[in-house]
């Protein structure tokens, strides 16, 4: 009954885009939209059909495996990039950055971690151009007056040799002094590559330094020694997570960790059972952890190769998992206390939350705070 009444408020797929969100896991270059794409493509030069025409028909694909997850991300916008004769590298990663940035505010998106490998282009573009690129073009889009507070986090792509991580996690302990966006660190790229282990001293010196950990952890099977060198790093948060739990490959010593110090999950449902690491929603590892009150937070993980949005993300959650708005609601509002931001954004998104509650669920008096 209490159910019925809640869909007196606002139908589902209207809550969920109403409902205020904060996204913490997007890959900027994975979340570039194929409207975006299209549009940054025929920007200058009017020839380039195929590459689109290519992506569309790729990403439209109901399963894609994770090697071809790799290819699509990282091929996504280069393969387009010969192509465009007209405009610089680092002019296009402003534009996607913006329509990006953009996307995520018109999704009710009030919060949103970006995070992204730096990447150089042979005389065109240095790892430090590009940081500086993404950060200038967060700014404009804060001086835009958006709904939104952007952070950001560059990536360690666990296939790049040390020297590349050094450099970036040298750049974020750099820009984090004049930038309040730069955060943290974030280890991602294909889970089977490298020894994610020889990251350790570079990721350790970036936390010392102050910046925030976002680690990819357990996204494949049998990872178990890997995790647990890594978990000793105590990282803020762990991408997917997907073998985390003892029910699903995991040693006691590794769940354990996890669950002891409460180290929140960042969950992408659309993005694991498209990647086929999960088999289906209701393997899915959120069930496990969500219903042991394990800090989980839903994020899209690549919003453009993967075709979802937050709200989808959201709506995905209440279907598969029977979550009522109220518990959407507190979903969204406990993955606050989750996020890089310090303690001042987070009374002031609590605040904002807070706010829209009334308008979003009028009829439930019963919520908690
Ligand atoms: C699907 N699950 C995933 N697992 C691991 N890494 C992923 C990923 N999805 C994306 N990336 C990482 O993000 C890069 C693209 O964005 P940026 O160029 O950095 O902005 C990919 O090349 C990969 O390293
Ligand atoms: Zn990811």
């Amino acid at each position: 009954m209490e159910g019925s009444e809640e869909n007196i408020c606002w139908p589902i797929d209207i809550f969920v885009q109403k409902l205020p969100k904060l996204e913490v896991h997007a890959h900027l270059n994975g979340s570039i939209s194929l409207s975006s794409l299209n549009k940054l493509l025929h920007k200058k030069n009017s020839e380039n059909l195929e590459p689109v025409k290519e992506s569309i028909t790729f990403s439209k694909r109901d399963t894609l495996s994770l090697t071809e997850i790799e290819q699509t991300v990282s091929s996504f916008k280069d393969r387009a990039l010969p192509h465009q004769k007209t405009i610089l590298p680092c002019q296009l990663e402003s534009l996607a950055t913006c329509d990006v940035i953009q996307e995520f505010a018109q999704d009710n998106v009030h919060y949103l971690e970006l995070r992204s490998t730096p990447r150089e282009v042979a005389g065109q573009m240095s790892r430090r151009s590009y940081v500086e690129t993404v950060l200038a073009a967060i700014n404009k889009s804060q001086e835009l007056g958006l709904d939104i507070i952007v952070k950001f986090l560059l990536s360690i792509d666990r296939r790049n040799p040390l020297a590349v991580a050094e450099e970036t996690v040298h750049l974020a302990k750099e820009f984090m002094l004049s930038s309040d966006a730069m955060v943290g660190i974030d280890l991602s790229g294909d889970p089977c590559a490298g020894d994610a282990c020889s990251f350790i001293p570079v990721l350790s010196c970036a936390k010392n330094a102050g910046l925030k950990l976002a680690l990819h952890l357990g996204e494949v099977p049998d990872k178990n020694a890997e995790c647990r060198e890594l978990l000793k790093l105590f990282p803020d948060r762990i991408g997917h997570g997907t073998f985390l739990h003892s029910s699903k490959g995991a040693t006691n010593d590794v769940f354990s960790i996890v669950c002891v110090n409460q180290v929140p999950l960042e969950i992408c449902l659309t993005s694991n059972v498209t990647s086929k690491t999960v088999s289906s929603y209701s393997d899915h590892h959120f069930n496990l952890w969500y219903s042991a009150g394990h800090p989980c937070i839903l994020c899209t993980d690549d919003k453009g190769v993967f075709q979802t949005s937050l709200s989808n993300e959201y709506l995905k959650a209440a279907e598969h998992y029977h979550l009522n708005q109220e518990q959407l609601w507190n979903l969204s509002y406990s993955s606050i206390d989750h996020c890089f931001a310090d303690s001042e954004v987070k009374s002031v998104l609590k605040e904002k939350w807070k706010q829209l509650k009334n308008e979003l669920l009028p009829a439930c008096p019963e919520m908690v705070n």
